[in-house]
């Protein structure tokens, strides 16, 4: 799930775009890239690591220009190990592109054999967005006539890739001596928002991943980018739009408002954290009908994600509400880090428990969900070390059964506590002593609720069902032997070593 932005502006953007990074970092911590544009020449510096590592006062000083764009990463295809593969992408043909995604292809393979051999392009890395570049690239060299570049030739190309692409994207590319075009999937899994700051030069715009990128570096939101949508800022800072796709439906990720976004972001009309809150009051009710309420002595939540559930589920059953974990803040979001091991280790230097708020208690551990069990396991043991009595867990997500294929790096079903077990086995295996599931039609109905124009959802990790159409058993198999277990190691020009 990584996160993007770019930025078309009036003056230098490279602090802009780092400060909007460091602003999505929760999206990504395994790479971090800016590409400026100045006159008609590209500058871009691209690392492992956090924002905060990668770039230094002489990097940030070889990022000149008004315009650019930037991306951190959480990788899905290809691997992490390789810096080659973190973006932004660049093409110099034609007219010199770069490029930020946000998402994952179902069809990448086709896809890059279908570019080498009829298109003629090359692609050096095994990452599925270097295959989009060069699908857009294409497409734009295809749909420009002569030599020149209008908006027309935009959206058309856009509209070609709509059709030849399947799988989640959310992309911000910038066209040398041209402009910046972002555009959203024609499901609009992956979210994009548009924002404006006004100067004394004139307007300043701002697409990124999540509206906290906007909010904290002072622009506006105006809009969510609308699912299969393009939309294009010219030099001049002027901003077109135009539906790109044939039908285009807003079915979002519901993991975004689970897990992946921050809680003060605002997505496709709804507040994550309301949405939070949401998810706390059915789980609430859901509670009350599983668990014997007066046994709980108090709910705690799980840092960080789980806390505005954990919190409303508390407020609505009238049940104490105390902080027994604390988190060290510098140590990143576990779910993800690249590699079981790593991510294990990563939950005890992350939380320690307060013996005090456990001793002899009855508690209600409630987190935002229960992927692989990695935090539960763990912190179940850790309640009870501390000396809970009986350790009840609640999750503000249904059971994950499901991979996922739109950018979210779970590809296989055996790494999925969930898979095969229901509520108590899974409670056994985490050591709990009752647990309870969000329903999913609940999950749905919080979303809903606050906004009503929401009502079909890219749930597959909960119900299997892929909205793209295009994902059977084969394809699950082939994923979970190319990616599962260990992420796989660097594997550029031609090694096999990779996602499906
Ligand atoms: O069952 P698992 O495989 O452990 O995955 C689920 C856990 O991972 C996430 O936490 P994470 O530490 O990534 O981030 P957070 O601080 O935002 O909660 C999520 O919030 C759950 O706590
Ligand atoms: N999570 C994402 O959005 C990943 C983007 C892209 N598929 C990659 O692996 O780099
Ligand atoms: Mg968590």
């Amino acid at each position: 799930m990584c996160g993007i932005v770019g930025v078309a502006g009036r003056n230098p953007v490279n602090q802009i775009i780092y400060d909007s990074l460091l602003l999505l970092q929760h999206r990504g911590q395994d790479a971090a890239g800016i590409a400026t544009s100045y006159d008609q020449f590209f500058s871009m510096y691209k690392a492992h690591g956090l924002v905060r590592d990668v770039f230094r006062t002489r990097n940030m000083r070889s990022l000149p220009g008004n315009s650019g764009l930037g991306q951190v990463r959480y990788p899905t295809a290809g691997s992490s190990d390789s810096v080659d593969e973190a973006q932004p992408f660049y093409v110099n043909a034609p007219f010199g592109i770069t490029f930020v995604h946000n998402g994952n292809l179902t069809n990448w393979r086709e896809l890059r054999e279908e570019l080498f051999r009829i298109d003629r392009r090359h692609i050096n890395t095994n990452s599925d967005s270097e295959v989009l570049l060069n699908v857009f690239a294409h497409e734009l060299q295809m749909a420009a006539t002569g030599t020149s570049l209008d908006e027309c030739a935009v959206f058309k190309a856009v509209s070609a890739v709509h059709r030849r692409v399947k799988g989640a994207y959310a992309v911000i590319a910038q066209v040398a001596s041209f402009g910046m075009v972002a555009f959203r999937d024609p499901y609009g899994i992956r979210p994009l928002c548009l924002g404006a700051q006004e100067t004394d030069k004139g307007v300043e715009w701002m697409i990124a991943s999540e509206s906290v990128a906007l909010s904290g570096c002072g622009f506006n939101f105006v809009r969510d980018i609308a699912p299969g949508e393009a939309v294009l800022i010219d030099l001049d800072g002027n901003l077109s739009s135009r539906q790109c796709a044939d039908n285009p439906q807003l079915v979002p990720c519901l993991f975004e408002y689970v897990y992946f976004a921050r809680p003060d972001s605002l997505m496709d009309g709804v507040s994550i954290y309301d949405a939070r809150l949401g998810m706390g009051e059915y789980l609430a009710d859901n509670v009350a009908k599983s668990l014997r309420l007066g046994e709980i002595d108090v709910v705690m939540p799980i840092p960080d994600s789980s806390r505005p559930s954990a919190m409303q589920l508390a407020a609505r059953l009238g049940l104490n509400y105390r902080e027994g974990f604390i988190k060290n803040r510098y140590v990143g979001r576990t779910f993800i880090m690249p590699g079981q091991a790593v991510r294990k280790k990563s939950v005890r230097q992350k939380l320690n428990a307060i013996d005090m708020e456990f001793k002899g208690k009855n508690v209600l551990l409630v987190d935002d969900s229960i992927v692989r069990g990695t935090t539960s396991r763990q912190i179940v043991d850790m309640a009870r070390e501390a000396g809970a009595n009986k350790v009840f867990f609640a999750s503000a997500a249904p059971p994950v059964r499901f991979p996922n294929v739109y950018g979210i790096d779970m590809p296989t079903q055996s790494e999925l506590i969930a898979h095969g077990r229901d509520a108590d086995a899974v409670a056994r295996e985490i050591g709990a002593n009752g647990l309870v599931y969000q329903a999913l039609s609940d999950l749905e109905s919080t979303l809903s609720d606050l906004n009503p124009a929401m009502h079909t959802f890219e749930s597959s990790c909960f119900n299997g069902q892929y909205i793209t159409g295009d994902i059977d058993a084969g394809y699950l198999e082939r994923l979970s032997q190319t990616r599962g277990g260990t992420a796989p190691t660097a594997g550029n020009n031609g090694n096999e070593n990779d996602d499906s």
